[in-house]
């Protein structure tokens, strides 16, 4: 956070070292603001971000500890909230001008992708589904059929609830992503999808929540146990008072649906923020029953209060650092949600119930009948390969008790044994047609002796003489 004071407002730290942001009243707004009489407003947050603040810095301090998290197992939800061209599409989805604008959602794509790409040992699967709540009714933004109709047309997203309490979304797609190009595709099919429509207030208000979810899957390589978590990515609407824009007609209706949803918001944070409350109020809303399980429990929720610097929306931004406190109150108790793949699990449980009929017919003496199957036989044939490869002159087949078994490992190694083709006989040497050697000497050095002999002979006589 950057010290100093931006117009009204100030950027400090507080006693115990945490940004706090102070906004001071001028006295022509004062009688707008409830308590008229107060001049001064002190908010503390974890972080502020002054304007000059980059896209990347604002992901790196807000997004990525929850992806780390999210990518571990836990769930996650990042949300924006604050009026109308405060901030939040911007921060959430990024400006579409340059690359450096590039906001939340694409960061984060990025960001997993590449966190999968350097995890060997993990086996990552991705789905992403994108939802638009507009006058508390639910739409698929990925909807294959919605570009050609009106938001209307389209099925309704409703809200199924299991006999466990779980929430199920009927009519929300949800599409694997293989690669992060197939997830940015995905993101801008939805955002091109989104509904936007102008207001007194802002030529592109968005009127609607958007919730962008990854849903990830993960697994150990060879392990059973399966982590299953989401991160909810969410664009709220403008969170203006409806008296402020001075609107009618259809987009008033508007405003009062999201001002509802927005008020069910806060009284689903504020039942959160409360110690001992046993009820929170989540069926009251399309949009705080879908974030059930991501505003509190087993989820990881930052907030990110958009505000405006202008003083003529000084009472808004003040209402928005305001909720974001309550926000800041509540605490959450994480865990990763795991569970066991179906098909790993009747594996390794029909390899423990072999173990034990094993162990059983060594414990009784008593040898197992029934043919080996085609996997107990491939199982041999692997055991007597590894065997045959291992160099090492003292290592041992391992075959347990099972008699059948060890048959049959001594059936394949004699199958090796006779299919192997016959060794290559060595090749006499093809030797000239004549007298064969005798003893250490060979012909020619014989020849040479006779020679020498026949010299020395030829030598003594012609002395003699
Ligand atoms: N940090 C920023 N840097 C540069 N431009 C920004 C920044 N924040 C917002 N803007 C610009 O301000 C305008 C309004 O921002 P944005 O659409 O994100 O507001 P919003 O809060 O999402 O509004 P709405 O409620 O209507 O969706 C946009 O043109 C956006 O590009």
């Amino acid at each position: 956070m950057k010290s100093g004071k931006t117009g009204i407002y100030e950027l400090d730290e507080d006693e115990e070292g945490f940004p706090r942001l102070t906004a001071v009243v001028p006295k022509e707004l004062a009688s707008g603001f409830i308590n008229n009489k107060r001049e001064t407003y002190k908010f503390r947050f974890d972080k502020c971000f002054d304007q000059p603040a980059s896209q990347d810095e604002v992901f790196q301090h807000v997004a990525q500890p929850v992806i780390d998290n999210v990518l571990a197992g836990y769930n996650g939800t990042i949300f924006a909230y604050g009026q109308t061209g405060s901030g939040k599409t911007f921060t959430i989805t990024g400006g579409a001008e340059r690359y450096v604008d590039r906001g939340i959602i694409p960061r984060s794509l990025s960001y997993i992708f590449s966190k999968m790409e350097s995890s060997p040992g993990l086996t990552y699967t991705f789905h992403i589904s994108y939802l638009e709540i507009y006058n508390e009714n639910g739409y698929d933004l990925l909807n294959p059929k919605h570009e050609a109709a009106k938001l209307e047309d389209l099925p309704k997203v409703t809200l199924l609830e299991d006999s466990d309490q779980n929430i199920h979304l009927k009519n929300l797609t949800v599409h694997q992503a293989n690669t992060e190009e197939e997830a940015l595709n995905l993101l801008f099919l939805g955002d091109t999808n989104r509904m936007i429509a102008e207001t007194p207030m802002n030529q592109a208000s968005s009127r609607s929540h958007c919730i962008f979810t990854i849903h990830i899957v993960s697994r150990e390589t060879g392990s059973a146990t399966i982590r299953r978590s989401k991160l909810h990515l969410v664009d709220l609407a403008g969170s203006e008072r409806v008296s402020k824009t001075g609107v009618n007609g259809q987009i008033l209706t508007e405003a009062k649906y999201i001002n509802l949803s927005l008020h069910y918001l806060e009284q689903v944070i504020v039942a959160l923020s409360e110690k001992n409350r046993q009820h929170v109020p989540y069926r009251n809303s399309l949009m705080t029953s879908v974030l059930r399980d991501s505003l509190g429990g087993n989820c990881m929720t930052t907030m990110i209060a958009t505000c405006s610097m202008e003083k003529k929306n000084m009472d808004e931004s003040i209402s928005t650092c305001r909720f974001a406190q309550r926000v800041a109150m509540i605490r959450n108790d994480v865990m990763v949600n795991e569970e066991l793949d179906p098909k790993l699990l009747i594996m390794k449980l029909r390899q423990e119930n072999k173990d034990l009929r094993d162990q059983l017919a060594l414990a009784t003496g008593e040898q197992l009948q029934d043919e080996l199957t085609e996997d107990d036989i491939q199982w041999c044939e692997d055991a007597v390969q590894r065997y045959l490869e291992d160099s090492d002159p003292h290592s041992y087949l391992s075959l347990g008790p099972d008699l059948r078994k060890i048959q049959a490992c001594f059936k394949i190694m004699k199958m090796r044994i006779l299919q192997r083709p016959a060794p290559v006989q060595p090749q006499p040497i093809p030797q000239p047609e004549s007298t064969p050697d005798v003893g250490p000497y060979s012909k020619t050095e014989l020849k040479k002796l006779k020679d020498l002999l026949l010299q020395r002979d030829n030598e003594i006589n012609i002395l003699i003489i």
